[in-house]
């Protein structure tokens, strides 16, 4: 049985993921119960499959028409417009022009904080703009335009006007369902889609079915990048406007330690790992002129579509741990982080490109030559699937979907979980989870090592999970805005006071925080929950 229930849960899976109409529509959920059986007919989309098919049985292991998954979508010929072109070409720009012009529509970014770029620019220009993340929800009245991260996009709604941005993203293993979702899956008459031309052929053939009406616009770059000849030399040689960019937590502050210890320059840090408000923070105080934090320490989290005030982009290293194993940045990757240096009407009109490291510099030059190689699909083994598909990474989904199959819990409950690695026990003998039984008042102090502060990142990941939950399960979550309140990372970044003086080292200068936290227990809650992080 127990063997059965996996099984389904893997079948499921591969489903939700291959046909992630799932995401927002629980009545697909009956994908999950089917036991080879046709029982289906009450699904919309399962009725255009049987119309396609024309024969009143459905092949469910058949994912090779992913386009007819989205009826709605498929009802409008879609005005498709493709954005192609290099880094800081105007491409988002143009798309974004056209939603700011139409009289409804919807953003999908691959970044929490693009998206906030994005709604920013709209309210700023009188067009009411919603912000919708994993874990935010800034609804404004009357708005009929919404930024989102593309996994929060609703493929029921109906638009004038959709930006798809980064769609080169559709090539990646863990997210780029998202993308294939939101590219055949939204609703509106005009379809902005912006990226690498790398991945104009694969999207030409993936709408090719559609019926949808395709243009493809293409971009020059706005303003030079030029990779220097030389390295950095020594770090007194950075300057206002430096952006360092490096993939570990560990080399991130030590970097930012060894800037501020020369006593000219204070640094923001932007990473992956950090609570999104304090990305932001730190991401806004770097653009601020009036601030003094005016060299920025970074991973590829700024690597995608950011405007930020860069002159010179310093790769401390040029290779990265992809939570598989340590592996050289790809081309693409290492284009788009570059073009984070000297964006078209920023304070530096140029871009420059350099690396600590002199080995690095032929590569660094050659990919910035190098055109994207085209995306490439990957087939799942025999999976029945269009050969411009590839069925996303879920063996962390699978993992919690087996922990999930004990319990008794809906189909649609059983899901969310696997989407997101939570008090699965608590909820289903209780049905509630309340913040105080993960948050007790304690004995949590500013860290002292970088595993105290990892371990600090660890509780903002919980706490965002919460929040995540809440806007799913309200009933269940409540309290939201008490996880939402917690600032520690944020506290900690202030009350350390190395951002007031460089030379400050901050895990000698410990201080009790604002609030505090019973440590032992949030990391036991965490360890029991974190599954998708083993
Ligand atoms: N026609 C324009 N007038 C004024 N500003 C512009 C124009 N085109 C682009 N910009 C500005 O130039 C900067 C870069 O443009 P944009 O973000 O659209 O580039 P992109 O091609 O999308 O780059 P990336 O690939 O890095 O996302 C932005 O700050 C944008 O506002
Ligand atoms: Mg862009």
């Amino acid at each position: 049985m127990a063997v059965a229930a996996a099984l389904l849960s893997r079948r499921a899976l591969y489903s939700a993921l291959a046909s992630p109409s799932w995401l927002h529509d629980t009545s697909s959920c009956y994908i999950c119960s089917i036991s080879g059986t046709h029982s289906l007919v009450n699904h919309p989309n399962l009725r255009l499959q049987r119309g396609y098919h024309n024969s009143g049985k459905f092949d469910l292991t058949d994912l090779t028409h992913p386009h007819i998954w989205y009826p709605n979508a498929r009802e409008k010929k879609r005005n498709v417009f493709l954005h192609v072109g290099p880094t800081n070409s105007g491409k988002t720009h143009n798309a974004l022009k056209r939603l700011e012009a139409s009289s409804s529509g919807v953003y999908c970014g691959p970044l929490r904080l693009l998206a906030r770029e994005v709604a920013q620019r709209l309210n700023k220009a009188n067009v009411p703009c919603n912000l919708i993340t994993g874990q935010e929800r800034e609804e404004i009245e009357g708005a009929k335009h919404s930024s989102v991260t593309v996994e929060m996009a609703d493929m029921t709604t109906e638009y004038q006007c959709a930006v798809i941005d980064e769609i080169q993203m559709v090539g990646c293993r863990s997210r780029g369902f998202s993308f294939t979702r939101a590219l055949l899956g939204l609703c509106s008459d005009e379809l902005h889609v912006c990226g690498d031309p790398a991945v104009v052929p694969l999207i030409q053939r993936i709408l090719e079915p559609t019926g949808d009406v395709v243009t493809v616009q293409y971009y020059e770059r706005l303003s030079p990048l030029v990779p220097l000849k030389t390295t950095l030399g020594s770090f007194s040689n950075i300057k206002a406007g430096d952006c360092v960019v490096t993939f570990s937590r560990r080399s991130i502050y030590m970097l930012k330690r060894r800037i501020e210890m020369g006593g000219k320059h204070l640094c923001s840090v932007v990473y992956g790992s950090l609570p999104p408000e304090t990305r932001t923070k730190q991401a806004t105080m770097f653009n601020d002129q009036d601030s003094n934090l005016n060299v920025l320490v970074a991973s590829d989290a700024i690597g995608m579509g950011l405007n930020l005030n860069i002159s010179r982009i310093i790769f401390s290293t040029l290779e990265k741990f992809d939570g598989i194993c340590n592996r050289e940045l790809t081309v693409a990757e290492i284009k788009q982080i570059a073009g984070r240096a000297g964006r078209y009407g920023s304070k530096f009109p140029v871009g420059e490109v350099t690396c600590l490291n002199s080995d690095h510099l032929p590569l660094l030059h050659s990919a910035l030559k190098s055109p994207s190689p085209i995306i490439e699909e990957r087939f799942l083994d025999k999976a029945k699937l269009s050969p411009d598909y590839f069925i996303a990474d879920c063996e962390d989904m699978l993992k919690v979907a087996a922990i999930v199959d004990e319990l008794p819990l809906g189909l649609y409950d059983k899901y969310l979980f696997c989407l997101s690695p939570v008090d699965i026990q608590n909820y289903a003998k209780k049905g509630i989870v309340r913040l105080k039984e993960i948050f007790t008042p304690g004995t949590l102090q500013v860290p002292k090592s970088h595993n105290q502060l990892k371990e600090l990142e660890s509780i903002h990941k919980v706490l965002e999970l919460y929040v995540w939950l809440s806007f799913r399960l309200e009933d269940s979550y409540p309290d939201r805005e008490l996880a939402a309140s917690q600032k520690l990372i944020e506290e900690y970044l202030e009350r350390s006071g190395w951002q007031q003086n460089g030379r400050k080292d901050f895990l000698q200068k410990p201080k009790r925080l604002h609030q505090e936290y019973d440590a032992s227990q949030l990391r036991k809650y965490f360890q029991e929950i974190d599954v998708r992080s083993k």
